[in-house]
C-alpha cells in the first residue's frame, strides 16, 4: 500500500478519539494534531494541512452538535472529504478516445521515471486494445532512446525515434505525423529531462508542444521529492499547459506526501500512480478508493476490477463450466499465466480493507512469481492428455521423469508443482459454487468472503502474519465496519 505509514497515523488517530469517552475540544483538537503531524511528518504542504485543518474545524463544531449527532462519524467523515478534496482539483483531466489519434506529451525531471512512465502509460491502453505509439523526442540523454526502444519492444509497442537527429521538436513532429498516418489512437511523446529545473528545458518542451499540438500534457513526478513538490509542478505548469500528473515510485517511500501537493500546484488530477519499475506496476489513480486505501478502508471496486481483468466477463461461463469438470493442470496454467499479467499480488491484495503490502514483502513476491513462471517450464513440457486431465494419479514416476527431463528441471521440482497443484484442487473444490461478483456488485463479494474461505485462499505464510484465523477474522469484522463506512462516505457500494 503507498503511503502506508501516513494512512497508518490518520486510522492511529482517528481510532484513539473513538476510545475516548466523551469527544470534546481537546479530544478533536489532539486528533487534528496527530493528523496534522502525520501528514506533515509525509511531506504534505504546510499550507495545505493548515487549510485542512481549518476546514475541519469549521465542519465540526462541537458545540453545535446536538447532544444527539454522532460526533465520531462527522468528523471521521470531515477528515475522509477533506483528504478528497486536498487530492482533487475539482476538474478531470483530458481523457483520450478509443479509434480516435490523440496525442500525449510527457514531461518531468530526468529520473523522475518519465520514460519508464510512457512505456506503461503505452501498455496500459494497449491492454484494453488500444494501438498506441511511442516517439523518443528525448534528444539530451544519450541512451534515451536505446531505453525507449527497448522498452517499446518488450510491450510490443511501435516506437519512433533517431540516433543522429539532435533537434527534438523535428523528431516529435515527424514521429507524430508518421503514427497519425498509421492510424495509431494513442501517439505518446517522450521529452528530455534535465537534472533541475532549467530555461532551456522549458524552452525545448514549449517548442516541443507547440509544434506536435498534444492533446494533454503529463507531468510526471517522482514522489520522493518531498517539500519541493510544489514548486517544481507550477514551474512546469507555468512553461506547458500540463493537463495531468502521474507520480512514479510510490512503492518505496513512506514520505510521498509531497508529491501529492502537485495536485494544489498544477490544479490537475494525478491520474495514474507508478508503483514499481515492472511494466503492470502502475494504477489508475482514483481519490475516493485512493483515500479509502489510505485510510485501511479497502478499495473493494477496485478489486472486483481486477478480479474482471484476470477473467473476463465473456470468459467466465467458459472458466465456470470447465471448472465444474474437474480442476486440471491446463486450468491452473492458464490462471498461472493470468496472474503474471495481471501484476504483483500485493497491488491487488492492498485494496482489501485492512490488508497491507507490507504483509507481503518484495523479496517474497518475486521469489513466488518465480516458483510460478518454474512451474510454467514444467508443464510446457507436458502433454495434452496430461494437462487436460483432474486426476493427479496420471502422472505417475516415469511420466515424472520425463517430464523433468524435457523441461530441464528436478523431479523434486516437478513433485512441488504436483503438490502446489493438489492443494489448488483442493481448495477449488471447498470454494465450489463461488460466484465471480459482476462489476460493480460489492454485495456478492462480501457475501462470498467468509472468514474461512479467505484462510483456505492465502498462502499459510501470509496467513502467519495476519495472526492466523483470529486475526483473519478481526480483518473480516473491520471489512464489515470499513464498508458501513464506505457507504456512508459514498465511496464503496
Ligand atoms: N521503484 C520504482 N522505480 C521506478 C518507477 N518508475 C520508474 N522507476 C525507475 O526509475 C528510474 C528512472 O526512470 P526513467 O524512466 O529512466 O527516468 P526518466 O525520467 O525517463 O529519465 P530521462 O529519460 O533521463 O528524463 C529507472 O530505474 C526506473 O526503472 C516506479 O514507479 N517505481
Amino acid at each position: 500500500m503507498v503511503l502506508a505509514q501516513l494512512g497508518g497515523s490518520i486510522t492511529r488517530a482517528l481510532q484513539q478519539m473513538s476510545n475516548a469517552t466523551v469527544i470534546d475540544e481537546k479530544v478533536l483538537n489532539d486528533c487534528l494534531n496527530e493528523i496534522n503531524r502525520a501528514l506533515l511528518q509525509s511531506d504534505v504542504q504546510f499550507e495545505l494541512v493548515r487549510d485542512m485543518r481549518t476546514n475541519i474545524k469549521k465542519i465540526v463544531n462541537l458545540q453545535d452538535l446536538a447532544a444527539g449527532h454522532n460526533k465520531r462519524k462527522i468528523i471521521q467523515q470531515a477528515v475522509f472529504n477533506e483528504l478528497c478534496k486536498m487530492l482533487d482539483p475539482g476538474k478531470s483531466s483530458f481523457v483520450p478516445k478509443k479509434g480516435k489519434t490523440s496525442v500525449v506529451m510527457f514531461v518531468g525531471l530526468q529520473g523522475s521515471g518519465k520514460t519508464t512512465t510512457c512505456t506503461k502509460y503505452a501498455h496500459y491502453y494497449q491492454k484494453k486494445g488500444w494501438k498506441p505509439a511511442l516517439v523518443c523526442a528525448d534528444t539530451f540523454r544519450a541512451g534515451a532512446f536505446d531505453q525507449l526502444k527497448q522498452n517499446a519492444t518488450k510491450a510490443k509497442t511501435p516506437f519512433y525515434g533517431s540516433y543522429m537527429e539532435s533537434d527534438p521538436v523535428k523528431i516529435a513532429v515527424e514521429g507524430v505525423e508518421r503514427f497519425k498516418e498509421e492510424n495509431r489512437d494513442l501517439i505518446i511523446v517522450d521529452t528530455s529531462g534535465r537534472h533541475k529545473q532549467e530555461a532551456a528545458l522549458f524552452e525545448e518542451m514549449r517548442q516541443v508542444s507547440e509544434a506536435t499540438n498534444p492533446d494533454l500534457v503529463i507531468f510526471v513526478m517522482d514522489s520522493s521529492i518531498g517539500q519541493a513538490a510544489f514548486d517544481q509542478a507550477q514551474a512546469f505548469k507555468q512553461s506547458v499547459a500540463v493537463g495531468a500528473v502521474i507520480i512514479t515510485k510510490m512503492d518505496g517511500h513512506a514520505k510521498g506526501g509531497g508529491s501529492l501537493s502537485a495536485v494544489a500546484a498544477t490544479k490537475s488530477p494525478v491520474i495514474f500512480i507508478g508503483t514499481g519499475e515492472h511494466m503492470d506496476e502502475f494504477e489508475v489513480f482514483e481519490v475516493k478508493p485512493f483515500v479509502s486505501r489510505l485510510l485501511g478502508m479497502g478499495d473493494l471496486s477496485g478489486f472486483v476490477d481486477k478480479i474482471h481483468d484476470i477473467v473476463p466477463m465473456d470468459k467466465q461461463p467458459e472458466l465456470l463450466q470447465k471448472l465444474s469438470e474437474g480442476f486440471t493442470l491446463r486450468i491452473m496454467y492458464e490462471q498461472f499465466q493470468n496472474m503474471l499479467s495481471m501484476g504483483p499480488m500485493s497491488q491487488v491484495l492492498s485494496m482489501l480493507p485492512g490488508f497491507s503490502s507490507e504483509l507481503m514483502p518484495k523479496g517474497q513476491e518475486k521469489e513466488s512469481q518465480a516458483k510460478v513462471k518454474r512451474y510454467m517450464t514444467i508443464m510446457d513440457s507436458m502433454t495434452n492428455e496430461e494437462l487436460d486431465s483432474s486426476n493427479p494419479k496420471l502422472i505417475n514416476e516415469s511420466r515424472m521423469m520425463r517430464i523433468a527431463r524435457g523441461s530441464g528441471r528436478l523431479v523434486r521440482e516437478v513433485l512441488d508443482m504436483m503438490e502446489e497443484y493438489k492443494r489448488l484442487a483442493k481448495l477449488w473444490s471447498k470454494m465450489k459454487g463461488l460466484k465471480i461478483p459482476k462489476k460493480g456488485d460489492m454485495s456478492a463479494l462480501s457475501r462470498n468472503m467468509n472468514a474461512q474461505n479467505m484462510a483456505n485462499a492465502l498462502p499459510s505464510q501470509m496467513l502467519k502474519q495476519i495472526g492466523g484465523m483470529g486475526g483473519l477474522q478481526n480483518l473480516m469484522k473491520q471489512m464489515g465496519s470499513s464498508r458501513d463506512m464506505m457507504g456512508m462516505f459514498g465511496g464503496g457500494e
